[in-house]
């Protein structure tokens, strides 16, 4: 479907890439011990600096763009008024999704322009490791396997995402897709995405997704009328429903045969 692989090798983030960038409030519960692993050592990183010599994005001000947006609003958003910190962005944590990978692939696209001037439409995808302090369970680790896709392109409209995830599940076979209004820090609107399971004889969540908002994109220099979508699903959920397993931890380590 177009998309090319982000690179995701990196578990450790600064809580800028992974929630201030996405303006994720300072005091929002997600940056909770309880749902968060703070890394202590070493307990902060450096600002985010250029990642190689072709790279032309000035961070300095897109650290400033964040701060502002979240500290007085901007792009036309009255932000959250809080007194922003800049210690608290450069604490460092285990990524709790791979929306962070996302956001810095972005960043980096704003600073590409076409022979038109104009940033390049572009289709990102990533599989790979999250971790959340989540109280272990049958069914919930500490850490799961993210599927995300990320979509950047004008024009685009929330029927086009409907579509696009008709499109998506429908290649698995998975049809009849239910929207349902949902929440995140980072996408106005967010839809959880439900399937009715013949087997299971109810609907289940298959995943979420949402319009990236412009307090996130125009900080990082996208232009105005570039829209883009993310959608997100787990790696774990649909192993353990397609080969009906109760307790994931028979995804992971040595079999035991009881
Ligand atoms: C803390 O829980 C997060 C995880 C995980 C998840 C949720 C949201 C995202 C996201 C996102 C996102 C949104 C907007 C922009 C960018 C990313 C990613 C993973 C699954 C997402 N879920 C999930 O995978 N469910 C699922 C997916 C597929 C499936 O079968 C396949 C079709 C054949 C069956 C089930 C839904 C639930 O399991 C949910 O309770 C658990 N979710």
């Amino acid at each position: 479907m177009g998309f090319t692989e982000m690179p995701t090798n990196q578990y450790v983030e600064t809580g800028f890439w992974n929630f201030d960038a996405l303006f994720v409030p300072q005091q929002h519960p997600a940056r909770d011990l309880q749902d968060t692993f703070y890394v202590s050592d070493p307990p902060t990183a450096g600002k985010p600096t250029k990642v190689s010599p072709d790279d032309k994005q000035d961070y300095d001000q897109y650290f400033e763009n964040v701060k502002e947006v979240h500290q007085n609003g901007k792009y036309g958003s009255i932000g959250y008024r809080y007194p922003w910190s800049a210690d608290e962005s450069l604490r460092l944590v285990l990524r709790t999704h791979t929306t962070s990978v996302s956001t810095a692939m972005l960043h980096k696209l704003a600073g590409q322009k076409t022979a038109d001037g104009r940033v390049p439409p572009a289709r990102y995808f990533s599989i790979d490791r999250v971790f959340r302090n989540e109280t272990v369970d049958a069914t919930h680790l500490c850490e799961f396997h993210q599927v995300e896709g990320v979509i950047a392109d004008y024009g685009l409209t929330l029927g086009g995402l409907m579509e696009f995830m008709d499109m998506f599940f429908g290649a698995m076979g998975v049809t009849d897709l239910r929207y349902k209004p949902a929440y995140n820090p980072y996408t106005e609107p967010s839809m959880e995405i439900f399937s009715y399971h013949k087997g299971l004889n109810k609907l289940i969540e298959i995943g979420n997704s949402g319009i990236f908002r412009p307090e996130m994109l125009e900080s990082m220099g996208l232009p105005k009328d570039m829209v883009v979508f993310g959608f997100g699903l787990s790696l774990e959920r649909p192993t353990m429903i397609k080969y009906g397993i109760s307790n994931i931890r028979e995804l992971l380590g040595h079999q035991v045969d009881l």
